[in-house]
């Protein structure tokens, strides 16, 4: 059974769904359902985190998050990543026509798609003055990372985040950019690419809305180029991932949450006991 759990069976009754009876009104309705989801499904509030930019760690806590071994460090990340990747498949979930897709889709959209959407929720938070972002509940440097032994990968997650900062990018653009980099015909093993291309096709209508109304079109191009960053950083990740289980086979096979090998293990190899 699939761990992405809660994910309805498609609903053919669904497939009548179309914005093009009203397209105006329904592009609106698109947007608004969709900046509502993202709001609703963020385990945070970019206002409240404001407030905590500058509750950073003490010296000692940084120090004892470097003397964690490399395996529990990587598995407090893996639990932290779940966690949001939980809220990725709520949202996810609301995006009108995610659920008239097949199961299978939902969830190859979600297995390629929802470390992409955590990314870009990071950079909300990312305070570009100090480069910290949001950990446990208070802001860190990348030297709070150190003992992941993967200096290269935070790096890029702290670039990545920084250059998205560069953007600044309203919450409304963010929700339409996230849905849009999760409904993607173009990721591997869909059943049914053209349901996707349509679904694509409404939320690509709903973001150069959202962009021609704040009057910055010229954002689009830059939008999709972050989308190509996004696809090398997971490709990071999977990599890192394959050495740290290579290397520490008992952790991953068997501490890591069982979303986390269901979402970022490839099939059948490497993480035995994902159930299917
Ligand atoms: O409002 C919301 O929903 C947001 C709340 C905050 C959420 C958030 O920022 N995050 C959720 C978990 C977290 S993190 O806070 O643990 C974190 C980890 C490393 C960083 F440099 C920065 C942050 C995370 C965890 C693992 C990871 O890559 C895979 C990975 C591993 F798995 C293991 C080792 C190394 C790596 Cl790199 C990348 C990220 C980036 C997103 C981060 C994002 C959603």
């Amino acid at each position: 059974s699939h761990e992405l759990m809660g994910i309805h069976p498609y609903n053919p009754l669904e497939d009548t769904y179309s914005i093009y009876a009203h397209p105006l009104r329904n592009i609106d309705e698109l947007c608004a359902s969709i900046v509502r989801s993202h709001r609703e499904t963020s385990q945070c509030r970019v206002e409240e985190l404001q407030a905590l930019r500058w509750k950073l760690f003490s010296r000692e806590e940084i120090q004892a998050y470097q003397s964690k071994t490399v395996d529990e460090m990587w598995q407090h990340c893996a639990i932290q990543l779940t966690d949001a990747v939980q809220y990725v498949v709520e949202f996810a979930k609301r995006i009108p026509g995610f659920r008239m897709l097949s199961q299978n889709d939902q969830i190859a959209l979600l297995k390629t798609g929802s470390m992409e959407v955590v990314l870009v929720r990071m950079s909300r938070y990312f305070n570009t003055e100090n480069n910290t972002v949001f950990f446990d509940g208070k802001f860190a440097g990348a030297e709070v990372f150190k003992s992941l032994a993967c200096g290269d990968l935070i790096a890029a997650v702290f670039d990545f985040a920084h250059d998205m900062c560069a953007l600044k990018l309203t919450e409304q653009q963010i929700a339409l950019f996230t849905a849009l980099v999760l409904i993607n015909a173009d990721r591997p093993c869909l059943e049914d690419r053209g349901r996707v291309q349509r679904v694509q096709r409404n939320v690509e209508l709903g973001l150069t809305h959202i962009l021609h109304r704040d009057n910055q079109d010229n954002l689009l191009h830059k939008l999709y180029q972050r989308m190509a960053v996004l696809r090398s950083l997971c490709r990071l990740h999977i990599e890192k991932l394959h050495w740290f289980s290579q290397r520490y086979p008992l952790t991953a096979h068997s501490l890591f949450p069982p979303l986390y090998k269901e979402l970022f293990a490839s099939e059948g190899e490497l993480l035995p006991g994902t159930t299917h």
